[in-house]
């Protein structure tokens, strides 16, 4: 089981409920987070259980930053607006830059995500599991 966190910025949370409903059957294997906001919505949308944060603006970005740091995140779908200034620009150059410091997918448009979707079918990020059993040892 991996532990995803899925956000969405505004713009983009259509794509976001539409992605969750679409692969719900996934998605439900797993364990999930969120963004306040993000995860409201699916959360009205599907079955699915979702951990929810703060939402980005108020600092969800960076509990999720937070877990990554911890190596209790194993993968992020953010859903990214490049066409949208944000208040918490910062944020959200943080919350990618961990994901690059600890080499945790990152997906920032649904395209990577559905690559990211078949490869958890197939069992592609185990290799997490294992980086995460031996950082527990
Ligand atoms: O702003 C966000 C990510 O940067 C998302 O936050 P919400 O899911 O609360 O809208």
């Amino acid at each position: 089981m991996m532990k995803i966190a899925l956000i969405a910025h505004d713009k983009k949370k259509e794509d976001m409920i539409r992605f969750t409903i679409a692969y719900e059957h996934v998605l439900k294997e797993h364990e999930l987070f969120a963004t306040g906001t993000t995860g409201k919505l699916i959360k009205e949308a599907t079955k699915l259980s979702v951990h929810r944060f703060k939402s980005g603006p108020l600092g969800g970005d960076q509990q999720i930053g937070a877990l990554i740091a911890d190596n209790e995140m194993d993968m992020v779908i953010f859903f990214r607006d490049p066409l949208t200034a944000q208040p918490h620009e910062p944020d959200i150059t943080a919350l990618m830059r961990l994901c690059d410091v600890y080499q945790i997918p990152l997906a920032t448009n649904i395209a990577g995500a559905e690559i990211f979707i078949h490869g958890l079918e197939r069992g592609d990020f185990k290799w997490r599991e294992i980086v995460r059993a031996k950082e527990d040892e």
